[in-house]
């Protein structure tokens, strides 16, 4: 079985933080750990930037932290960033739900049947949507001004309460389509050479 593994040295820190730094790594606050957003194009490109990131870490047995709803990532420890995932998964899905029911009534000419295509293949289109509405939610922290607006697009219950009380700031265009990482080694309790190598082989492929 390999050796312990090693924390980076304060040398090896001098050396490899500013190299990561500069391709936007950054330092996670309370922890030794570094963190990353990549935004894609669509889920294919997401998806695909995990999978090859996905056989990398387990070749070298060093996983990254990451959370996947539908067409982004995220780090998995922010608790209040997942109740904003799940807020964005129902809204995507009862978005879905409308185009789907009114498919049955509407003529194909009327371009709202691809509503889903569009959030997925088009996500900027729907980016001033998402904001405004979004805003709006946060704005009415409790009332129900903000659960008859989500509603209005709900097929699910959507308790954008959840989020509100969270009292976090967070945007709806920034969270779209973006893979978001962290590397640490817990083994040894914080960045070691293994970060810095998976970080390396991620900024490679996320060129791809
Ligand atoms: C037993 C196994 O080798 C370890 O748990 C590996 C697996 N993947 C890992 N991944 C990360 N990021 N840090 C680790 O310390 C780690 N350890």
């Amino acid at each position: 079985m390999a050796g312990k593994i090693q924390s980076l040295t304060e040398e090896e820190r001098a050396h490899v933080l500013p190299m990561l730094r500069s391709a936007q790594w950054v330092e996670v606050g309370g922890r030794d750990a570094i963190y990353k957003e990549f935004v894609f194009k669509d889920f294919n490109q997401a998806f695909g930037f995990m999978s090859r990131v996905a056989l990398r870490a387990e070749k070298m047995d060093h996983h990254p932290e990451w959370f996947n709803v539908y067409n982004k990532v995220s780090s998995g420890s922010d608790a209040a960033f997942m109740e904003t995932s799940d807020l964005f998964y129902r809204f995507k899905n009862s978005v879905c739900n409308i185009n789907h029911s009114l498919g049955s009534l509407l003529s194909d000419t009327a371009g709202f049947l691809h509503i889903h295509d569009m959030y997925v293949q088009k996500p900027y289109r729907f980016r001033f949507l998402f904001q405004l509405i979004f805003s709006l939610s946060c704005f009415f922290r409790r009332g129900r001004a903000a659960q008859t607006l989500t509603g209005m697009f709900s097929g699910t219950r959507m308790n954008v309460c959840d989020v509100s009380q969270s009292r976090r700031r967070f945007s709806a265009a920034s969270l779209f389509l973006q893979v978001q990482i962290t590397l640490s080694t817990h083994d040894c309790g914080g960045l070691s050479q293994r970060d810095v190598s998976l970080a390396t082989f991620i900024d490679q492929v996320s060129l791809m």
